[in-house]
């Protein structure tokens, strides 16, 4: 089959790249031979990538909480990955790399034109617990291959980003290709309990080091998603340009306590339980047509059928009926407005006793077009019940929004290392619906983008911190052979848009 793929850091008409390959694809389905031109250009997954990737999931790097995590074994992956990648740690005289904190891991590759200005990639190694044993479909720190996806906790959450970072570069460095633009590489160690000890230790280094500023960053985040959003057909590559906010609420009620067989007409736990209710049947309003989503949607109409583009063309005639439809799906009821989970309840002392406290934590992602204030002047509204105390435990603003027009340097490497990879994707601005460490790395620069190359299908949102997470073989090695592209086409000089791509790709 005779393949044409054009590929341009400007606009696609006027693309730079032409890439004609005969390929049997039908023959070769788990390579990403799309992107392939010469032996330098594409990493193939062979069995010792993907048996290094195994092993990574081995290790139960698993954080339950800040101070609790299995220390043991998040080193015990450090010294794993130390070990496995040669030319990362030992031959290349362009690394220089440390352990921060003991446990969380930054490397410095040395471009060789100092005018470029750096940038920073980041992942993190540990990875959340597991539940629900029984309803894995392999073990989840196995690495078990099963029907061609690979299972493991930290398949998609993410490990992938750790180890498709890493063969990347010690591809390039094996290979003897030197980057022009330098480079560095951030793997926190506890980004799931908010990243104070490894993430952040890494920014407070390298400020010490005197590093002010990089070009861009990029860290996990949104995914490639294909069949998710409702209409639009083909995988559509959605990159994070800003992050929710998040506010942490403590509700609690306390009334005397006494015996259970004389109860006050009302308890603790009904006046609690109520409180939360109202929250779950008010959800915070739709902001569709305020910020990011908006431009995300309208980055997709070429995807779209006419009357979706007649609908995306005015959200502001169909704001109402579209926020509706997206509403219906936790995947992009996110995208649209400030979430709420009620996910800590306690109560009770006794079976007898009437309760002197009850409490529950309540957990929202803050659209970027609102504020901490706003989100619990609404919750108290809605509770409306002065005998509900609610105290903030925890806040963070939404972060700001990075560049993403033709001429952000950043987003244009990214876009085109996606279609590189994913030549028929559309590439969208979106907001990152989790967070992830890059708070920590807010002053280092404007441009700050959260995408994690994982080509998602109805049902694999629910596999993030869920059961059965995996990843097909065939998208690991679309993992690897993006951030190589990534590297490849950071090398090109100053920030014009007109640029041609990298000559090899
Ligand atoms: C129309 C578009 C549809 C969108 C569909 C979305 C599909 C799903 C794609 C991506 C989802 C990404 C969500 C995963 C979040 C990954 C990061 C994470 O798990 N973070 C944790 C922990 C955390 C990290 N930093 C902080 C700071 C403060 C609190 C918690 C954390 C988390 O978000 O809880
Ligand atoms: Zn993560
Ligand atoms: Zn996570």
């Amino acid at each position: 089959m005779l393949r044409m793929v054009r590929l341009t850091l400007t606009e696609d008409v006027e693309a730079v790249v032409l890439i004609v390959r005969t390929v049997h694809l039908s023959q070769r389905p788990a390579q990403t031979s799309q992107c392939r031109q010469t032996d330098s250009d594409f990493i193939p997954l062979n069995e010792e990538r993907l048996q290094r990737f195994q092993k990574a999931l081995g290790f139960e790097s698993v954080s339950r909480d800040s101070g609790d995590s299995n220390t043991d074994e998040i080193f015990k992956f450090g010294e794993f990955i130390i070990a496995s990648f040669p030319h990362i740690h030992r031959h290349s005289p362009l690394v220089t790399w440390e352990r921060v904190n003991n446990l969380s891991l930054l490397y410095h590759i040395q471009g060789n034109d100092p005018s470029l200005k750096p940038y920073l990639l980041m992942a993190h190694i540990d990875v959340v617990p597991v539940t629900n044993l029984d309803q894995w479909d392999a073990p989840p720190f196995s690495g078990e291959v099963k029907d061609g996806f690979i299972y493991g906790r930290g398949t998609i959450d993410d490990k992938n980003n750790v180890m498709g970072i890493l063969e990347a570069t010690e591809f390039m460095l094996s290979s003897n290709i030197k980057p022009k633009r330098s480079f560095y590489i951030s793997f926190g160690h506890d980004e799931e309990t908010r990243g104070n000890a490894g993430a952040s230790q890494v920014a407070n280094l390298l400020r010490q080091k005197g590093v002010k500023e990089v070009e861009f960053i990029v860290d996990e985040g949104m995914t490639v998603l294909e069949g998710i959003i409702d209409g639009v057909a083909g995988p559509v590559a959605s990159v994070g340009v800003t992050e929710k906010g998040i506010v942490l609420l403590n509700l609690s009620v306390e009334l005397p306590p006494g015996h259970s067989s004389m109860p006050p007409r009302e308890t603790a736990i009904g006046i609690l339980a109520r409180a939360v209710l109202r929250l779950e049947e008010n959800p915070h309003p739709s902001m569709l047509g305020a910020g990011v989503e908006t431009d995300m949607f309208e980055s997709l109409v070429p995807k779209m059928s006419y009357l979706q583009r007649v609908v995306i063309s005015n959200i502001w005639l169909f704001r109402y009926p579209l926020s509706w439809l997206l509403s219906r799906k936790p995947s992009t009821n996110a995208v649209i407005r400030t979430v709420t989970a009620v996910t800590i309840f306690n109560s009770g002392v006794k079976f007898n006793m009437i309760p002197p406290l009850a409490e529950a934590k309540v957990n929202h992602r803050v659209h970027p077009s609102q504020t901490i204030q706003e989100v619990v002047d609404y919750d108290r509204a809605v509770i409306n019940d002065p005998r509900v105390k609610i105290e903030v435990v925890y806040s963070m603003e939404p972060h700001p929004v990075a560049g993403h027009g033709e001429s952000d340097f950043g987003y244009q490497v990214l876009r085109t290392s996606v279609r590189q990879i994913w030549p028929e994707a559309v590439v969208v601005p979106a907001i990152m619906v989790g967070n992830t460490d890059t708070f920590n790395f807010l002053n280092f620069s404007t441009n700050v983008y959260r995408f994690s190359p994982t080509h998602m299908f109805p049902g694999d949102p629910e596999r993030f911190h869920g059961i059965n997470e995996r990843m097909s073989v065939k998208n690991y090695e679309q993992v690897i052979n993006f951030f190589y592209h990534l590297i490849r086409n950071a090398d090109q000089a100053g920030l014009s848009p007109v640029h041609s791509a990298h000559p090899d790709l």
